[in-house]
């Protein structure tokens, strides 16, 4: 039994700035002005006080849906801090502050992505302090899990992630050795344009490193979708199988502090029409359905050198 608010979409101008976090060799991330914030929340809230508003039409404890995104967009403007997850656990902290009946609450959220552009400076070409392009690319994600404790609100579960990554990888890719059998028609193919879809989640170990109140322990969305590019351009893979778990391989390798990360791939590769150009180039069409998909999920024992430090 619970009930709740989806798509309630939030934006926030001059957040506070993402500094501190660590960089790593795959990506030129180091952190985000938060000049423009956006997100897409879902809450979904709980508790055995909510029963009479089912079983006898009773809404006395009833906080109407309607409330629940004012309650968002409102703490929207006190959230002080500078991640998606810190804004979840924030407002998920502020319902069981507020609202006795709710026993627990689970708040996630997709980021609502805004893209710097680069405009005439006095020295080049420099992001502009105040235009942002609208991206409909991929996104941060975040979820939390609240309940009561004897010392107030406690996080029960954390997932973070960044979803809806695309990646054409145009040669050096192949797929072979798998199955033949009566019903097999796919050819081999030494080398093919992989075209893959991918969502990746992962859990920290400390659920409170995902709040990015220590910047150095956050794992910033921006970075781990840099290392699945940096590994793919590395990497001649054999399958989406391979690619996923090398990028899995590289995430744990850069953030000890990570628990588990998690794919779910799918395969978007596009057909061959025509080789018989000059080099490597082809002329490709999209795929007809059905599609493939991968999933994943690994952690520190997956590592072949043990947890790393
Ligand atoms: O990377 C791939 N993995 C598969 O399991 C598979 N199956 C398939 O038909 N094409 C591919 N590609």
């Amino acid at each position: 039994m619970n009930y709740g608010k989806e798509h309630v979409a939030v934006y926030r101008t001059y957040a506070t700035a993402l500094d501190g976090v660590r960089t790593i060799p795959e990506s030129e991330f180091d952190g985000r002005d938060n000049t423009l914030l956006g997100m897409e929340v879902r809450v979904q809230v709980a508790g055995e006080e909510f029963l009479p508003s089912f079983s006898e039409g009773d809404n006395s404890k009833v906080v109407a849906t309607d409330t629940m995104k004012n309650f968002i967009h409102h703490h929207m403007g006190e959230y002080e801090g500078a991640t998606v997850e810190g804004f979840l656990e924030f407002v998920g902290r502020k319902f069981l502050e507020t609202y006795s009946q709710m026993e627990t609450v689970q708040v996630s959220a997709d980021e609502l992505p805004f893209e710097e552009r680069m405009v005439p400076g006095e020295d080049g070409f420099e992001p502009s302090d105040l235009v942002f392009r609208v991206a409909d690319g991929e996104s941060g994600f975040g979820h939390v899990v609240l309940s009561r404790s004897d010392d107030g609100p406690v996080v029960e579960e954390q997932k973070s992630g960044v979803t809806d990554i695309e990646l054409v990888k145009v040669k050096d890719n192949s797929f072979t050795g798998y199955v033949q059998d009566e019903y097999t028609t796919l050819p081999e193919r030494e080398n093919r344009t992989l075209y893959v879809g991918m969502d990746i989640y992962w859990t920290y170990a400390e659920a409170a490193d995902a709040l990015g109140e220590d910047p150095e322990r956050y794992v910033p969305p921006e970075q781990v979708s840099d290392i699945a590019q940096v590994v793919f351009d590395e990497y001649d893979v054999n399958s989406i199988q391979d690619l996923i778990y090398r990028i899995g391989e590289r995430t744990l390798e850069r953030f000890p502090q990570l628990e588990s990360v998690s794919f779910e791939a799918n395969n978007r590769t596009w057909l061959k029409v025509r080789d018989d150009l000059e080099g490597d180039a082809k002329v490709l069409r999209e795929p007809p359905r059905p599609t493939g998909f991968q999933q994943f999920s690994m952690d520190h024992s997956d590592l072949e050198e043990g947890t790393p430090e």
